[in-house]
């Protein structure tokens, strides 16, 4: 897969991540402090990763921040883009199952070695569920961005 990796920060954790993706077999696109030149700050770096992602020009996108919680915000800003901050390995694999998440939003602060590797694993083995409710609730989400979304009332 084509994945957009950014991080505010030029943390060893960072490069960790690419590193792990790269040994994965995925395409890293590099971002904010990832790439000479661009802006690094967390709200610029993660929207340029999840540009990618909106744009097609990658499949995924890994946004990482000192917190986490600056680039998860920014990521989602974008049309179609799905961020989840994920700290362990279960809500990776949830994200992916549940949320359809297509980014990853990690804390470089929080994130070990171990961990990293088993949140990876994690994500990219798990697939987007079929189960109606889940597409369903994945589907109002779209129409929530799009502007079309009515409130509903519980079933
Ligand atoms: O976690 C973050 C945002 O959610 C940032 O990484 C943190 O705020 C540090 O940013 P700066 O170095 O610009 O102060």
């Amino acid at each position: 897969m084509r994945i957009a990796v950014s991080s505010d920060m030029d943390e060893p954790v960072a490069g960790q991540v690419v590193d792990e993706l790269r040994r994965r077999g995925h395409t890293v696109l590099s971002y904010g402090a990832l790439r000479p030149g661009d802006r690094k700050d967390w709200a610029w770096s993660a929207e340029a990763a999840a540009r990618a992602v909106a744009d097609g020009t990658a499949d995924q996108a890994v946004v990482c921040c000192w917190t986490g919680t600056g680039a998860s915000i920014a990521a989602n800003k974008l049309p179609g883009v799905r961020a989840a901050l994920c700290a362990d390995a279960y809500t990776a694999r949830g994200a992916r199952r549940w949320n359809d998440a297509n980014a990853l939003a990690l804390s470089l602060r929080s994130v070990s070695g171990p961990v990293l590797g088993e949140i990876l694993d994690a994500w990219f083995d798990a697939a987007a569920s079929e189960d109606a409710d889940d597409r369903d609730n994945v589907a109002h989400l779209a129409e929530v961005e799009a502007g079309v979304a009515r409130g509903g009332r519980d079933r």
